[in-house]
């Protein structure tokens, strides 16, 4: 087993095609990984996961510390048994949801002090705590804990939360303990200014990753933006290592992420819309609720080998989701990962074959031209 590694396999234009070499498995990019935030891809088995082609899957450090804890992970093998997934598992830093999620928290120079959103319990998070936390996770990726900045914030503000994360990147670079096929990703911050960007990414690679991570985005800049940060930091990063951009994003973000050079993505919009009835095609979405469907004998798309495709109808889906039945998130979420997947796979064959332009014109024509 050699270290972690990315490996080309084409070009076009600036998006790219190859496999991510690691300790559970090799996978090819550009890759979608579902979010397993607790343990587990909400509504999914992980043989309904396997079946829909996903390579990794993501837990997260601030909702797996806080329960069932992570040393009693550890006790149990790690969440590579917790949860039957023998293939890689990314997990965050768990900095982003104590912003997001910790009710109070008190951020200093050392870290973050914070209660639990589910028992106001008092924890801390700093870079050594949660690269720990990922090591006894047993994560095949591990990611810097970093402070990312709830936009719109000041230029100074930024400057500063990116100069503390690059800080705190050096500190979870030290904590890491290196292991053959696990790997550990930087990640660049600098909300939408150019410079901080260009820096973070420089302080970034002299400490040296396995992978870089884009983040500071898909944090409500939309897309244009998000779009132009990428035009002018994906190519800064080394063009031998994979590119994440982090929690991103709906099949057209993912379209043209890729046509930016990005390699992998997360996102909790496919599990998050199967539970709320909303389904992914080729087309454009679908809200399963709406009365248009209760004797609609087709199946979501036309195109899609998953349970609900081929054994079940929109009718069925709209019947379960008026009835709150358990079934219905279950079968959806499983629809849009296996799209998800799809989508992935089309564009990847597409930068294979050297005409993903063309491909991407017809995917983008497809999602306009509206429901079958
Ligand atoms: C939605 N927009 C979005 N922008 C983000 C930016 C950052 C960032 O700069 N740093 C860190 N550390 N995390 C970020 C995250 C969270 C991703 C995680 O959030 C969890 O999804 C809910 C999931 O945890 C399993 C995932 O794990 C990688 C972002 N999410
Ligand atoms: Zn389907």
């Amino acid at each position: 087993m050699s270290p972690m590694r990315w490996m080309t396999e084409a070009t076009c234009g600036n998006a790219r095609a190859g496999h991510l070499h690691t300790a559970h498995g090799i996978v090819p990019t550009p890759t979608f990984m579902p979010v397993g935030t607790a343990g587990t891809v909400k509504a999914m088995t992980m043989d309904a996961v396997r079946s829909t082609g996903a390579g990794i899957v993501l837990g997260n450090t601030y909702h797996l510390m806080l329960r069932p804890g992570a040393e009693r992970v550890r006790k149990m093998g790690g969440l590579h048994r917790m949860m039957d997934w023998s293939g890689p598992i990314l997990t965050d830093s768990g900095g982003f949801q104590v912003m997001s999620l910790g009710a109070l928290r008190k951020l200093d120079q050392d870290g973050v002090t914070f209660n639990s959103h589910i028992d106001g319990s008092k924890h801390r998070l700093t870079p050594e705590i949660s690269t720990d936390i990922q090591h006894a996770l047993d994560a095949t990726i591990t990611m810097c804990f970093d402070e990312c900045p709830a936009l719109p914030a000041t230029p100074e503000r930024i400057e500063q939360s990116m100069q503390l994360s690059m800080r705190w990147a050096a500190r979870s670079r030290e904590a890491f303990v290196p292991r053959l096929g696990y790997g550990q990703f930087g990640i660049v911050q600098g909300g939408t200014e150019r410079e901080l960007r260009e820096r973070s990414v420089r302080a970034l690679t002299d400490i040296g990753f396995e992978g870089y991570a884009i983040g500071g985005l898909a944090v409500g800049e939309g897309q244009e933006l998000m779009f132009s940060t990428l035009d002018y930091t994906t190519p800064l990063l080394p063009g031998t290592h994979a590119r994440y951009l982090m929690g991103v994003g709906t099949p057209d973000d993912l379209l043209g992420a890729v046509e930016r050079g990005v390699d992998m993505f997360d996102c909790v919009m496919p599990t998050r819309a199967g539970r709320t009835a909303r389904a992914y095609t080729e087309r454009g979405t679908l809200n399963m609720r709406n009365a248009r469907h209760a004797e609609d004998n087709r199946p979501i798309s036309p195109h899609c080998d998953c349970l609900a495709c081929t054994r079940h109808s929109r009718a069925y889906l709209h019947h379960l989701f008026r009835n709150n039945e358990i079934l219905g998130p279950m079968l959806l979420t499983w629809h849009n990962l296996a799209y998800y997947q799809r989508l992935m796979r089309t564009i990847r064959a597409a930068i294979v074959a050297s005409n993903l332009p063309a491909v991407a014109a017809g995917l983008r024509a497809d999602w306009a031209a509206g429901d079958w």
